[in-house]
Order: structure tokens, then C-alpha cells, then sequence
């Protein structure tokens, strides 16, 4: 077994030190003020390596972005060979390295990992490398680098990409000269392989007004610029909040979490009534449309009407192809709202699972169907095709024209959406091509089912990891005696539902509340907002005013 380049790592890791900070693996690996995070980039860059040597030089992903947060912020994610998030199991490894206090622990640690894990250290270790438009991702990438040369990776550095493309990037390397080849392992590759499919979805069809895109002035303008030739004609498109010169405007009263969580447009973007609005958070992996309606009002479709709108538009197509051993699940999270999911069950008749938030929980639990859909409300998601309805779709040719025509958009339809990851460029691609299909203005896609009014509310507390929760994070079972005093107030509300749990991103508690009515909703929110606050005095800081 090889050794490691003791003396290496510890002249590099010098030039890391750690600050006096505890870390933690989450649910979007490590984010945080970007420079605290120097001394945790270089040693995910050692277990980058491991990971690659434990699985026999495949490649591994590493994507330097904090997607929606502030521009100062930074962090850093472990992809998986085939384009999935980390393996759980190493996100553990992740934070123990992270927090060794010396060189030393470090070196410990790794030995640890290399015996526990049986990593031969003679196998090749091989990574790719990605980052979104922060002016500190260029200096992590290097402590990153600096990382990967302990244990003698090779690697390549992409350079700016959107966090899909670094996704889809690894899958391709790792599935190259196989059955499951997921295309060429480049930015390129990647607009050709979309590009492609979705011309295929929209021929001949009119073409619909142009799409509003707000790029949240991240990767996602320089990228969907890129993009746009090569999709030609075939999409018009006009791209505001493109600035990526000026960071502080990084996310800053735009982007896709900006106008979910406000629920209203981007600052300073005029709507006009029945256009089509979209807009991509921080590092293109999530997408949110909207429209103003005729009254004015602000009218959101968020990740949950996407789920709908792509639910039902494959369970019709699969008809159409003549094909009956194809079914459609769809996954969604606690947060998806109450009427999106009786549409599904009722309307489109589909089974819908709920997990826990995290896009792991979402991608794993899709996996089960011939197609799961799975999105976060808040615009997260993809469609997963499992290898036997793809081989079922690539089989049939269709014995009419009509059904030929519906095979074709099939197979289109598995080739313009991301198999990887939610990606906001090829879910908008997935929506146009549905919207020009119909001819349908946002409106019409609007009515499959009416929001309940929701709120999502933060409570600041002493210690959240008091909190513990079962039923896919719909009910708490500590603090004790919590859970029952959310039940007794949520039954006075009409349509009322609520739940409480802590967030994996966040130092919070967060608070959802959906009810008939909006005043009811803000009380319902408030109330248990309150109810948080004060039990066991859990809260921290300053009650806030508006909790009952
Ligand atoms: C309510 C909400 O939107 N939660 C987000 C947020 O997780 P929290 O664990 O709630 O902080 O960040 C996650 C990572 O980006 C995302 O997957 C999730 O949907
Ligand atoms: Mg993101």
C-alpha cells in the first residue's frame, strides 16, 4: 500500500490553517462565509481523492458554489461517479476532516478512513472540478487543488459552470464506452445533447411568445448566453438580471429563491399581464415561472406546479405511444403544497411519496418508479427514467403515425431532462417544450389545481438540535408534548396544516402553514411561530413581533 506524502501534506495544509469553528457536512455540503472555508476546501480535496481510490479512480465532482445565498458566501459539494450528491456515509468523513485541529488528527484520520474503508492507496484518484461566478470561488478551487496533490490526483478544472453541468460532466466520464454513455464530458457536449432533444419536442409547432429569464446575476447568465445558439430558433428568450461584473448583486433581490420565498417578481422587473417569467437561483439548479394574471396579481408556479405540469404531460404521452407498462410516481417533500398533492392523487391519479427535505431523499425515492418525478417547492427537481422504461421507450417504434410521433417526444423527453440532478436549464426546456406542445400560456397551465396560501416561517432558537422529527419531518417527537400543542391549534383552521422542523442549511427552526384563507395562513404561521418561541423557552434573541 502507498503511503501518503506525509511531508506534502503537511507544507500544503500550512497554508490552510483552520479558524475556531465546528463544521458540518448538510444537506448542501458546506456553505458559509467564504473565508472561513479555505482550511475545509483543502482537506475536501484528501477525501475527494479517498473517495476516488475507493471506488477504483472513478471520477469524482466537486462544484465551489453556495447557490442562492449572498455573494459572500461560499461552499463546496462532493459529487458521486454517476452525477448523484455524496454517499451519505462519506459525509461524516467530510466533517471529521473538516474539524482536525492539527496536521497530525488529519493524518490519523485518513489512516482511519484508508484501514475502516480498505482504500488502496495505489489506485488512481481523478476529480472534476467546477465553480459559479463568486470572485473567492477562484482561490478555493486552488486550496482545492492543493488538496488533491496529498494523494496525487489528477485532475480537471471546468472552470465556471452551472452546478448541473458539473453534475452531468461526471456522469459522463464515469458511463464513457458503456451501454449507459450519458453523452461528451463537456459544456458543449452538454448544450448539443439538450439542444437536440428539445428541437425534436417543439417541431413544428408555433412557437410561443418569448420567456422572460431572470439569471438571479449568476452562472446562469453566462451559461444560458452560451446556450442560446445552439438551441437557434427553436427558443426565444430575453435574459434579464445578467450582471455577474458587480457580485454583491449575486442573488440580491433575485433569483429563483427570491421570488418563491417573497412570493412577488425580482425587483425592479416590470411584469405585464400573461407573459412568461422564469427565474434560476444562484448556480442553475433550481427554476421557479410566474406570470402577473389579468387583475394584477403576482401568480407563482413554482416546483410543485412543474411536478404537475410534467406528471401529467408524460402520463399522456405514454398513452399516446401505445405503451401501458410504463407508470408515473411522483416525490415531493412536506413543503409541497396541499393542493398540488390532491391534484396529483386525484386528478392525475399517480402515487405520490413524501421524504425528507434534500434533494438526496427526493432522487433516491424516485428511483422506485419506471418514472419519478420528484421537486422541492421551491423549484428543485428532475424526472428520473429507470432503466427498463428506458429500454421499454428505445424498443417500440409505435404501430400508428400518432403513436410514432408520441415514441419520439418520449425519447426526446429522457434526453432533454437531467438524469443527474434537478437542472434548471434542461427543466426549462422540459416546461417549454410542454407549454409549445399545448399552446398553452402560463395561465392555463395555472389552472390544474389553486395554491393554498403558505407561509414559511424562521424561529431563531437556542439549540435546534433539540428538535427530532419522524413522518418524513411531519411531526416532531422532541421537544415532548411540542407535537400535541401544534395539533390542538392547527384544528382550529380550516384546510389548516403546519410543521415544524430544523433546518439542515440554516441555524433555525423553520415553521410551514398552509390554510383556506391567506389572514388565516399568517395566524396559523404566527402561532406556532409563537408557540416554538416560548416552549421550554426554545427561542433565542428577541420574540419576534409579529408571533402570537
Ligand atoms: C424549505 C426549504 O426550501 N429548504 C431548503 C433548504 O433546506 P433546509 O434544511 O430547510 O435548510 O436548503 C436545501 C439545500 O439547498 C434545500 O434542499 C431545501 O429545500
Ligand atoms: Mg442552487
Amino acid at each position: 500500500m502507498a503511503a501518503i506524502n506525509v511531508e506534502s501534506l503537511k507544507v500544503l495544509s500550512e497554508k490552510y490553517p483552520k479558524p475556531s469553528y465546528r463544521f458540518g457536512y448538510g444537506t448542501a455540503g458546506f456553505r458559509m462565509k467564504a473565508e472561513l472555508l479555505d482550511s475545509v476546501v483543502f482537506r475536501s480535496g484528501i477525501v475527494a481523492a479517498l473517495r476516488s481510490k475507493k471506488l477504483d479512480g472513478k471520477v469524482i465532482g466537486c462544484m465551489i458554489t453556495a447557490s442562492h445565498n449572498p455573494a459572500a458566501d461560499n461552499g463546496i459539494k462532493l459529487v458521486d461517479p454517476l452525477g448523484e450528491m455524496l454517499e451519505s456515509s462519506w459525509e461524516a468523513h467530510c466533517t471529521a476532516i473538516a474539524n482536525a485541529e492539527s496536521n497530525e488528527e488529519i493524518i490519523d484520520y485518513i489512516h482511519t478512513m484508508v484501514n475502516n474503508l480498505k482504500i488502496d492507496l495505489t489506485k488512481p484518484a481523478n476529480v472534476v472540478i467546477g465553480r459559479d461566478t463568486r470572485p473567492s470561488g477562484k482561490g478555493l478551487v486552488e486550496a482545492f487543488i492543493d488538496g488533491l496533490k496529498v494523494l496525487d490526483a489528477t485532475y480537471t478544472d471546468h472552470g465556471i459552470l452551472t452546478t448541473p453541468q458539473l453534475h452531468y460532466i461526471t456522469r459522463c466520464l464515469n458511463t464513457a464506452g458503456t451501454p449507459e454513455a450519458y453523452g461528451e464530458p463537456t459544456a458543449e457536449g452538454y448544450y448539443k445533447k439538450l439542444a437536440a432533444a428539445f428541437k425534436v419536442l417543439v417541431e413544428g409547432k408555433n412557437k410561443l411568445s418569448p420567456l422572460i429569464l431572470d439569471c438571479a446575476n449568476g452562472v446562469g447568465a453566462p451559461k444560458f448566453k452560451e446556450f442560446l445558439p445552439y438551441l437557434g430558433d427553436a427558443l426565444s428568450c430575453k435574459i434579464v438580471n445578467d450582471d455577474i461584473d458587480n457580485p454583491v448583486n449575486l442573488n440580491l433581490n433575485a433569483g429563483a429563491d427570491y421570488v418563491k420565498v417573497q412570493q412577488r417578481a425580482p425587483v425592479g422587473l416590470k411584469t405585464a399581464p400573461n407573459e412568461r417569467y422564469a427565474s434560476f437561483d444562484g448556480d442553475a439548479d433550481r427554476l421557479v415561472y410566474y406570470y402577473q394574471d389579468d387583475d394584477g396579481t403576482f401568480r407563482l408556479l413554482d416546483g410543485d406546479k412543474i411536478a404537475g405540469l410534467a406528471a401529467m404531460f408524460i402520463i399522456d404521452i405514454v398513452k399516446a405511444a401505445g405503451i401501458d407498462s410504463i407508470s408515473v410516481g411522483v416525490v415531493q417533500t412536506a413543503y409541497a403544497n396541499g393542493a398540488s398533492t390532491q391534484y396529483l392523487r386525484n386528478t392525475l391519479n399517480v402515487p405520490v411519496s413524501c421524504v425528507p427535505t434534500g434533494v438526496k431523499y427526493l432522487h433516491h425515492e424516485a428511483t422506485k418508479y419506471d418514472v419519478g418525478v420528484y421537486f422541492e417547492a421551491n423549484g428543485h427537481g428532475t424526472v428520473l427514467f429507470s432503466p427498463t422504461a428506458l429500454k421499454t421507450i428505445y424498443s417500440t417504434e409505435g404501430s400508428t403515425p400518432a403513436q410514432a410521433v408520441a415514441v419520439r417526444s418520449l425519447r426526446a423527453l429522457s434526453e432533454v431532462i437531467n438524469q443527474a440532478v434537478g437542472d434548471a436549464f434542461s427543466d426549462l426546456l422540459l416546461v417549454e417544450a410542454i407549454l409549445t406542445q399545448r399552446q398553452w400560456t402560463p395561465k392555463v397551465w395555472d389552472q390544474a389545481y389553486t395554491d393554498l396560501p403558505n407561509r414559511l416561517v424562521k424561529v431563531v432558537v437556542k439549540d435546534r438540535s433539540i428538535f427530532k422529527t419522524v413522518d418524513a419531518e411531519r411531526k416532531l417527537v422532541e421537544p415532548a408534548g411540542l407535537q400535541d400543542a401544534i395539533d390542538a391549534i392547527v384544528l382550529k383552521f380550516r384546510d389548516g396544516r403546519s410543521f415544524v422542523r430544523p433546518s439542515g442549511t440554516e441555524d433555525v427552526v423553520r415553521v410551514y402553514a398552509e390554510a383556506a384563507t391567506r389572514p388565516e395562513t399568517d395566524e396559523l404561521a404566527f402561532r406556532i411561530g409563537g408557540l416554538v418561541f416560548d416552549y421550554n423557552s426554545c427561542g433565542s434573541g428577541t420574540r419576534p413581533r409579529e408571533f402570537i
